[in-house]
């Protein structure tokens, strides 16, 4: 069927729901209604969306982890230390790989090599292949409300299972999830998946049983123009309220400098509640997430949590409602639960200290904020178009046209044309700016910050600059000057 960013009719859906059901032997296991009274038996205070709007109500900043490893009673352990001994205020379950790519046979031997050894041989949780019951056992051994973080491009068993489940909260999109983790996959057929995932979420909604979800808001990680990671954001956030989500947390990546950091919060949240009221949706909550730097990550532990450290400030100051926490371990692969539970108590001892502290109404960051508003407007104004007044239609246009365009994405179907750079003071500017839409006033600022990192450092703009600046973070250097 044509895609359109329209809510999927109830028997279109429900032709499509058996064959979902029926991809993996434990979607059998998955009975809406009874699904429905189970998670409104949830207590209220383990619902992760209530959470939310009770930090945005006392002006704080939650924390939250990553965390998945294989055997389920290992993973009640890792999330139950996390939240006693880390802090964590909202708890993850991180899936793994092989279920992100829908390879449940894969799964079922990582399972058996995990009990065979002792030890996790999956880097996250295989909620599918576990099904609802055992989903249940971890969900309700705990006392946070619980999100289901992953990279699925297809996740829309993955979602019926973990909703079933006792989650009450789910990341993701149809974009964020396919563009920076695939290669091939179309950006119709995964927003089209997605929009599956946010019409069963839409369905608890109407039954009462509100349900999170979060954009994946980072992307790649690498030097991502805030305009085009907040431009995402904004259009999965339409695309999930269309399908009936309530309850959004919008998402954006740490980049580095301080003030364009917390700019692009401010943007972000301004940005999103505008567009959800242009589009009559003035009755969902919006929220908002930053994560902690996405970059790579020193080994030395004491440098790492320099870096967390860092990104907890930030957090802090641009008063986001919740912050992603990354350990000390981040260097290395999945972390041991001490280590996981340390990035936690040093995030909340800055979130803490700063918690008087709101940078967001500054001059510089309201500057910046106005730039970066001005620039996703140029890009949503061309999406909309392009999309004739369709979010989702847009989109695919979108990236046909180079009009949304992805920093270092693996997708083929991506145009890889834009290029960012750090200007003189670490801030991400375009270099090269592609298809991206923009007025001339807006390429006129870029290529101005990128002339005065040129006449600091006596070389020109040029692409050097791009491949210094990923290379900086190696050396623990945001900007990438030259030997
Ligand atoms: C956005 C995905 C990358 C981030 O997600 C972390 N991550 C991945 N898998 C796990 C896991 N099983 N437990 C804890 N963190 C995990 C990585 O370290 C990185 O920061």
């Amino acid at each position: 069927t044509k895609l359109k960013n329209e809510r999927i009719p109830e028997g279109e859906f429900m032709a499509e729901r058996q064959e979902v059901l029926a991809q993996w032997p434990t979607g059998s296991g998955v009975d809406f209604k009874e699904a429905v009274d189970y998670q409104l038996k949830i207590p209220r205070e383990k619902c992760f969306g209530e959470k939310l709007q009770k930090a945005v109500a006392d002006k704080v900043t939650l924390i939250q982890p990553r965390a998945g490893v294989a055997l389920y009673r290992e993973q009640i352990e890792l999330l139950q230390y996390l939240e006693d001994k880390g802090g964590a205020d909202l708890l993850p379950t991180t899936i793994d790989s092989y279920t992100r790519l829908n390879r449940y046979n894969e799964v079922e031997v990582g399972i058996e090599k995990s009990k065979i050894s002792g030890r996790s041989m999956l880097n996250g949780f295989p909620a599918v292949n576990y099904g609802v019951n055992i989903c249940r056992i971890v969900t309700s051994a705990l006392r946070n409300p619980v999100q289901v973080r992953h990279g699925t491009p297809d996740a829309r068993l993955l979602t019926e299972i973990t909703m079933a489940g006792g989650f009450t909260s789910y990341e993701g999109g149809g974009i964020s999830y396919n563009i920076p983790y695939s290669k091939n996959h179309s950006v119709a057929k995964t927003i089209r998946h997605w929009q599956y995932t946010d019409r069963l979420i839409g369905m608890y909604e109407e039954a009462g049983v509100s349900i999170n979800r979060e954009p994946f808001g980072p992307l790649t990680g690498t030097l991502i123009p805030p305009c085009i990671s907040n431009s995402v954001a904004i259009i999965e956030g339409l695309l999930a309220a269309t399908q009936g989500v309530k309850d959004i947390t919008v998402g954006y990546g740490q980049c580095g400098n301080l003030i364009q950091d917390i700019a692009a919060i401010r943007a972000l949240d301004r940005m999103a509640k505008k567009y959800m009221h242009k589009y009559g949706f003035d009755d969902t909550r919006i929220t908002t997430v930053f994560h902690q730097w996405m970059g790579g990550f020193p080994q030395d532990e004491s440098k790492a949590f320099g870096v967390i450290s860092w990104g907890a400030a930030a957090a802090a100051l641009a008063k986001a409602t919740k912050v992603i926490v990354k350990t000390p371990h981040e260097a290395y692969g999945v972390p041991t639960k001490e280590a996981n539970a340390s990035g936690l108590r040093a995030t909340k001892q800055l979130i803490s200290m700063l918690r008087d502290q709101d940078l967001r109404n500054i001059p510089e960051v309201i500057n910046e904020s106005e730039i970066i508003e001005a620039e996703m407007k140029c890009i949503l104004d061309k999406v909309e178009e392009l999309g004739k007044g369709d979010m989702a239609l847009g989109a695919v246009a979108g990236f046909e046209a180079g009009v949304l365009d992805i920093p270092f994405a693996p997708n083929r179907n991506n145009a890889g044309k834009v290029l960012p750079a750090r200007d003189d003071k670490g801030a991400i500017r375009i270099l090269e700016m592609g298809n991206l839409p923009f007025s001339q006033a807006l390429k006129d600022f870029h290529r101005e910050r990128l002339e005065e990192r040129a006449r600091h450092e006596g070389r020109p703009v040029s692409l050097q600059m791009v491949i210094d600046d990923v290379y900086a973070i190696e050396k623990g250097f945001l900007v990438g000057r030259p030997e």
